[in-house]
């Protein structure tokens, strides 16, 4: 059987070091380096509370590609560097499935172009649990009947970006079949800025960071005497493992790029 070999930017990261433990566990996998900002000619086993795997990290992409031959990177890193990395894999032939979120809209647009011009697949997905995946579609079914709607998402408060990945992605499917509408009073002020949440098409978005948190997102629709609540918790990371290995999977028959896990699943 011919392993899928892959890179994973991130190692040891909350996320990077959980894909590592995915990875060491399957077959049809083999991880072939890591890319990280320190360490470089490390093995991954000469870091402490990371699995015994063989892998080097290297502290630069291009040279990493230019060492190994990799099938596809899975980014776990930082919105910054996430867009980096996705883009110098694109260019050098290599897979992108990136969970690393807080990407621009240009951003995006950018490297769908790219991937496009390359026949490259890439995926990149604000959320791999599918229990989220499930969240947003409920929520884009309920939207085209109640078209009141907030979004509060929580997070631990290591999480650099806000709103989340995953609360813009449910923001922008309920967009697709809610007509524009702002909420609530026409009049009503703030008298402490931000009190309202952020504004997505008159959607209001609101970001929770607090320890023991991990990933949690409510959404919550309302109408005339009732209200409806879609709710998805994220308690461990091993949450997005499942969608993680999905994504290294179909990347691997894709030559465009791929925004939401929703559109692999079947
Ligand atoms: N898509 C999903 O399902 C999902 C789930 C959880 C987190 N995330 C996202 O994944 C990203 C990582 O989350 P986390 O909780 O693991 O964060 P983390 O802070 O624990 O890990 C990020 C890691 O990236 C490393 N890093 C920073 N710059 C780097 C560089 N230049 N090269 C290589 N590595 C570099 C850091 O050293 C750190 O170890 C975030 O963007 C987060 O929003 C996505
Ligand atoms: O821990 C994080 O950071 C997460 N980020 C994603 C997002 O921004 O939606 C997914 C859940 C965890």
């Amino acid at each position: 059987m011919e392993k899928i070999k892959v890179v994973v930017a991130g190692p040891r990261g909350k996320m990077g070091a959980e894909a590592l433990r995915m990875i060491e566990k399957q077959e049809d996998l083999e991880l072939v380096a890591c890319l990280d900002h320190k360490y470089e000619g490390k093995k991954i086993s000469e870091i402490d509370e990371l699995p015994a795997m063989d892998a080097v990290i290297y502290t630069d992409i291009q040279k990493c590609f230019d060492s190994v031959n990799a099938d596809v990177l899975v980014d776990l890193t930082t919105p910054e560097f996430g867009y980096l990395h996705t883009k110098t894999a694109i260019q050098n032939g290599v897979r992108p499935v990136v969970g690393t979120t807080g990407f621009t809209d240009e951003q995006l647009e950018e490297l769908t172009e790219l991937s496009e011009e390359k026949g490259i697949g890439v995926i990149i997905a604000p959320n791999f649990a599918l229990g989220a995946v499930l969240m947003m579609q409920f929520a884009k079914w309920a939207a085209k009947y109640f078209p009141d709607v907030e979004i509060i998402e929580k997070h631990h408060d290591n999480k650099l970006d806000a709103p989340s990945g995953t609360a813009v992605k449910t923001a922008q499917l309920i967009k697709e079949v809610r007509e524009s509408k702002k909420q609530g009073h026409p009049d009503e002020k703030e008298t402490l800025q931000g009190a309202r949440g952020a504004d997505m098409d008159g959607m209001k978005i609101h970001s929770m960071r607090l320890p023991g948190l991990v990933a949690h997102q409510e959404v919550v629709f309302g109408s005339k005497g009732e209200n409806l609540t879609i709710k998805h918790d994220s308690f461990h990371r091993e949450s997005f493992m499942t969608g993680v290995k999905l994504a290294i999977d179909q990347v691997m028959k894709l030559d465009i790029l791929v925004y939401g896990l929703e559109n692999i699943l079947e």
